[in-house]
């Protein structure tokens, strides 16, 4: 009697939930993460405990043999679920139609040629391998593709691993004692059902928060840079400069503002297309030319922003006159041109500061900066930095000078 209503609470889990991740999967628009993959998988599992209760008790029957059909397809569903979370393309219904064609095929081979026993015997055996093979993919997937979640991982692999032990355990007791050991009411099948009504009650809200997770990061990562260039917007910068500064031993930053010159020319001998393509091209050669950790920003039309973290102001200077001439010297392809385009910019650099509140001060310092080198004839770095800092800099430029010339 508790095993039958165990059994039934089972099914309205399996089957409500298999309903609700359809449900999600439907308002996802194509990029379903997996939702009708687990959806199916709970209707296969849900469908097969109907079937059992149906049953009654072991028995040699159609609905028997679907019913063990449905319960192995069931995780090698919820498997390749897994593998589309992760961004895996994986198909559903030819390795589903495989599976239905070979288990059955098996089951009637294995009852004809060895015995109930060894039918059931083989379900359990095989659903153990099966959940320790899911349970293998979570530990993986912890160390590769879902570095992110590794809380969420290692409590699946968790419960996974359990639902293992409990098909291995039963499928010792399947050899020792036969059949008896399936009788719905006997103390381990009655673990079994209690631990599988656990696992259908908490992992569908795990697998609900884990897509909702996915879907607020993919909004953050959206809402922080600009879609053209896939550079940090204004937001993202300063986001992300809050976040250096709030480590414990953060350096100073500085703020590189840089403007394609003539852009508006450009735009209009070449068309918006050909405006957009440049663009395009700046953000890759500044995201090329930025050290790794440094930021790289567009904040207005063809204007973009570095930050550099950490760094001297020698060296920031050096990397914006880099940025300088790599932009002078490369071509750019223009759809319908035979003649590849060529633009300039000019950098304004602001002097170090500390603080992400210090942003706006050190923009207002760079754009000053910047407006100088274009009254001063564009294609050029201009810096705004501190007496020390421009001291140092006007030193190591004289004594680059005077190499020069000793060399000459
Ligand atoms: N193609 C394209 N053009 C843009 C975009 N955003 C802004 N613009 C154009 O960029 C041009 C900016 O022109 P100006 O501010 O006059 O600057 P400029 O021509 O580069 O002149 P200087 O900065 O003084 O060298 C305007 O014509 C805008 O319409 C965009 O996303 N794509």
């Amino acid at each position: 009697m508790v095993a039958t209503i165990l059994v039934g609470m089972l099914c309205a889990h399996l089957l409500c939930f298999a309903v609700m991740f359809l449900l999600i999967s439907k308002r996802l628009h194509g990029k379903t993460m997996g939702m009708d993959f687990f959806a199916v998988g709970n209707l296969l599992l849900g469908l097969a405990y109907v079937l059992q209760l149906l049953e009654g008790g072991p028995a040699w029957s159609v609905m028997s043999v679907v019913n063990h059909t449905f319960t192995l397809a069931s995780p090698v569903v919820f498997w390749l679920g897994a593998m589309r979370f992760f961004g895996h393309a994986v198909p559903l219904w030819r390795p589903l139609l495989a599976v239905v064609v070979a288990y059955t095929s098996l089951q009637v081979l294995v009852q004809w040629s060895l015995g109930p026993v060894a039918r059931y015997a083989m379900l359990s055996g095989m659903s153990a391998l099966l959940f320790l093979v899911m349970a293998s993919t979570v530990v993986y997937g912890v160390r590769t593709f879902a570095k992110d979640l590794y809380a969420e991982m290692v409590f699946f692999a968790a419960l996974i691993s359990g639902i293992s032990v409990l098909n291995a355990i039963k499928f010792l007791k399947l050899l020792q004692g036969g059949l008896v050991a399936l009788q719905m009411d006997a103390n381990f099948q009655l673990v079994f059902y209690i631990y599988m009504s656990f696992l259908a009650t908490v992992l569908p809200p795990s697998i609900v928060w884990l897509v909702l997770r996915r879907l607020t990061d993919e909004l953050r990562h959206q809402a922080a840079r600009d879609p053209m260039t896939q550079l940090l917007n204004r937001r993202g910068l300063t986001d992300a400069l809050k976040q250096h500064f709030n480590a414990r031993h953060a350096g100073a930053a500085h703020l590189l503002l840089i403007d394609v010159d003539h852009f508006k020319h450009i735009n209009d001998t070449y068309g918006h297309q050909a405006g957009d393509a440049v663009l395009c091209h700046v953000a890759q050669v500044l995201q090329a030319t930025v050290r790794r950790g440094d930021l790289a920003g567009r904040i207005g039309g063809e204007e973009f922003a570095a930050i550099c973290l950490d760094a001297d102001a020698v060296g920031v200077v050096h990397l914006a006159e880099r940025l300088r001439g790599a932009m002078e010297r490369q071509a750019i392809p223009v759809d319908g041109s035979d003649q590849p385009l060529r633009c300039t910019i000019t950098v304004g650099v602001s002097p170090a500061f500390v603080g992400a509140q210090a942003l706006d001060g050190a923009m207002r310092e760079a754009d000053a900066a910047l407006y100088r080198g274009k009254a001063a004839g564009r294609n050029r770095v201009e810096v705004a930095l501190n007496p020390h800092d421009q001291a140092l800099l006007a030193a190591l430029n004289a004594s680059a000078a005077q190499q020069t010339d000793a060399i000459g």
